[in-house]
């Protein structure tokens, strides 16, 4: 049992992957906290991260290794704890150029169906392009999406007001057409994906409408 779970920044991926995860008794895996480990890595040692061919150049030394529990996310980088510092602004505005370039990202989805792979009894993997390139033979894949002005309240409450509603809208703008401007597996709806808009839903009721629509899937199996 795969689900993959694709959208934008802040349509409630990593809630919805956790709570789904479980709920089923899968393992879960954030994709995006893998590209920030990365970026993390490209920062912390000087690497110029809108220099692509730079960034391509190191893309193969740091080692990411994901924990795939839903109930404790962890993600190391070189044997070290990554997951506070993966959050900061700083690692979020460079995450895109760094995420955009082809050899980071032929390296993550390596990673990425490996963990897929070793998963004993199914995973829900999230990102931007899981649908459509990392795992299109997916069981379920679910597109989520959310009008900019929701998702930018959201996560204003999760800043507490370290940043205006209306800067953290402009942000997330930015990086969505950044994430679905680039020329490699941007971020993209899979033909076969269910979009669910969650503007109007509470988090339940998309974790209740995923776990339906892959319970609908084993039926049919
Ligand atoms: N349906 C929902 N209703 C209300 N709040 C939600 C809902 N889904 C998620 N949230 C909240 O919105 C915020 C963003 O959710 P989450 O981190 O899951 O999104 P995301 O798509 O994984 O974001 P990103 O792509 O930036 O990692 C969190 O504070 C979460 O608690
Ligand atoms: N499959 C993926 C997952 C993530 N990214 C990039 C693009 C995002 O802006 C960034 C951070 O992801 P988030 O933590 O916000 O989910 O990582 C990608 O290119 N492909």
């Amino acid at each position: 049992m795969i689900v993959a779970i694709d959208g934008p920044s802040g349509t409630g991926k990593s809630s919805t992957s956790r709570a789904v995860a479980s709920r089923l008794g899968l393992s879960y895996l954030d994709t995006g906290a893998q590209y920030r480990a990365i970026t993390w890595w490209m920062l912390a040692n000087g690497v110029d991260v809108d220099d692509a061919a730079a960034v391509a150049d190191q893309a193969g030394k740091p080692a990411i290794v994901s924990g795939t529990d839903p109930a404790a996310p962890a993600i190391t980088v070189d044997g070290v704890d990554a997951s506070g510092p993966i959050r900061t602004q700083e690692v979020t505005a460079a995450v895109s150029a760094v995420s955009a370039v082809p050899e980071v990202r032929t390296r993550m989805v390596e990673i990425q169906r490996a963990c897929a792979a070793a998963a004993p009894a199914g995973i829900v993997v999230e990102g931007r392009d899981i649908g459509t390139t990392v795992l299109p033979d997916a069981t379920v894949k679910i597109y989520l999406t959310a009008s900019a002005e929701v998702r930018a309240a959201r996560r204003s409450g999760e800043l507490k007001g370290a940043q205006s509603v209306a800067d953290t809208q402009a942000a997330l703008v930015r990086r969505d057409a950044a994430d679905s401007g680039r020329k490699t597996s941007p971020l993209a709806k899979a033909d076969d994906a269910v979009e669910v808009d969650t503007s109007e839903l509470t988090l339940d009721q998309v974790v209740e409408q995923v776990v339906a629509l892959v319970g609908e899937k084993r039926a049919a199996r």
